[in-house]
């Protein structure tokens, strides 16, 4: 199965309660998820694996459990119960998730039922608390105005929406209107978005991953966001680019259609089975120009001084401007981690930058909206190395597009030292 079908959503979800079955479901996800710490898209895999549940089930169940977890305080406190104990007191949180969304409480079989005008009360009181209603836990609410001052309430409210799904049309295989005619054959229906011509929003329910556009290397899903950040490197066929932080590759696939086959595109991670996914898309795309290499130790990187037209750093960080599509992020221990990353960008920068060539240009992103993740790290860089100058930045902000939040900075060597 793949993992980002469990992402889909549809016109219809809200339409009618869960089957009990479905609401099990949800409550066994939730409970590996905050009790057990796993990954949600590992969770969706264990329970799912083995059921044939058809893609609308599939889609509601994902739908409920990424609302539960967005807003999981919120209805927490709609239940009366506490987070930390969703496998005990599941069904009281499922039969308040119902209720708040005006729709007939599944007919389990052991229930913990929720007195009415307890709970209306409750709704009430929480809709007079805009960081309890938009399931916002109190140090994220906390770091967010610190942050980000009055502009923080609008992206908080964002954050609290279900994302939409969105795939890349690869320019080395199709275009937008043929990909669009074809995904329409086979189901799927898209739309345009403005000012993201790479991307199409899907707006019909659909396992994307199942159809032959996509064994064939047509699309790939990426949020938006996230296609406009790999537009802003800018690279053109003949160069040399290197992505270092590559993950399995979401970026790397983008840069290399920019590229149209031509030139050298590297691919750097630290985790070599992302590498190995990165090579299987690149191979069902297309993308022939993309090497990938594991970096092993700083000589790796070394090696490679002053080498690259354009350097991608998409650095690992808090995913607080994803928090639409990953949710459990504002449930696990992300402000402990957040120093460590936050040190661990700077030392990326800072080690990494030595690969660009002189009139070549750096890309600093995240997927963090936090200036502490981003023009601070900017900033400093910068102070430390005036054989860098600034071009421009952007935050891809979550209230204003709808997209996941992104930051992208643009820097320019100008010479081989300070
Ligand atoms: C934000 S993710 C990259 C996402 C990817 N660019 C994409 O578009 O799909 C950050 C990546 O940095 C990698 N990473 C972590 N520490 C690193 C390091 N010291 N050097 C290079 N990459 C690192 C992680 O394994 C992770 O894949």
């Amino acid at each position: 199965m793949i993992a980002s079908d469990f992402y889909y959503l549809g016109s219809t979800m809200l339409n009618a309660s869960l089957s009990p079955s479905s609401t099990e479901l949800v409550i066994n996800v939730l409970a590996m998820v905050l009790e057990e710490g796993k990954p949600l898209d590992r969770a969706y895999s264990h329970h799912f694996s083995g059921l044939k549940l058809a893609p609308s089930e599939q889609a509601r169940i994902t739908y409920v459990t990424g609302d539960l977890l967005r807003r999981l305080n919120f209805y927490c406190y709609l239940a009366d119960i506490s987070t930390d104990e969703i496998a005990r007191m599941g069904s009281r949180l499922l039969n308040a998730w119902h209720m708040a969304n005006e729709l007939p409480i599944p007919k389990l079989q052991y229930t913990l039922a929720i007195e009415e005008d307890d709970f209306y009360q409750r709704l009430e009181a929480a809709k007079q608390q805009a960081a309890l209603f938009d399931g916002c836990p109190e140090w994220l609410d906390t770091l967010g105005q610190e942050q980000l001052g009055d502009d923080w309430a609008k992206e908080r409210a964002a954050l609290a929406q279900a994302p939409k799904r969105y795939l890349r049309v690869n320019p080395l295989k199709t275009n937008s209107e043929d990909l669009a005619k074809r995904l329409a054959k086979e189901g799927v229906e898209t739309r345009e978005v403005p000012g993201v011509p790479s991307a199409l929003e899907v707006i019909s329910d659909a396992a994307l991953f199942r159809t032959e556009c996509f064994k064939q290397g047509l699309f790939e899903q990426q949020d938006a966001g996230s296609q406009h950040v790999a537009a802003a490197v800018g690279a053109e066929p003949g160069m040399r680019v290197i992505d270092a932080c590559a993950g399995a590759g979401g970026k790397t696939l983008a840069i290399a259609a920019q590229m149209q086959g031509k030139g050298r595109l590297l691919a750097m991670d630290v985790e070599q089975w992302k590498l190995d996914n990165l090579k299987q898309r690149a191979r069902r795309a297309g993308a022939h120009n993309v090497e990938t290499r594991i970096i092993a130790s700083s000589k790796t990187i070394k090696r490679l001084k002053l080498s690259a037209d354009r350097v991608l750093l998409d650095v690992p960080c808090s995913g607080l401007g994803v928090l639409k599509r990953n949710p459990d992020a504002k449930w696990r221990d992300t402000p402990d981690r957040l120093p460590v990353l936050v040190e661990l960008q700077r030392e990326i920068l800072q080690s990494y930058s030595r690969m660009v060539k002189v009139d070549g240009i750096l890309i600093y992103a995240t997927c963090s909206i936090m200036p502490q993740e981003n023009r601070q790290q900017v900033d400093a860089f910068l102070a430390a190395n005036p054989h860098f100058s600034f071009i421009d930045d952007e935050t891809v902000s979550v209230a204003d597009t709808g997209f996941d939040g992104f930051y992208l900075a643009r820097m320019k060597r100008t010479a081989e030292s300070a």
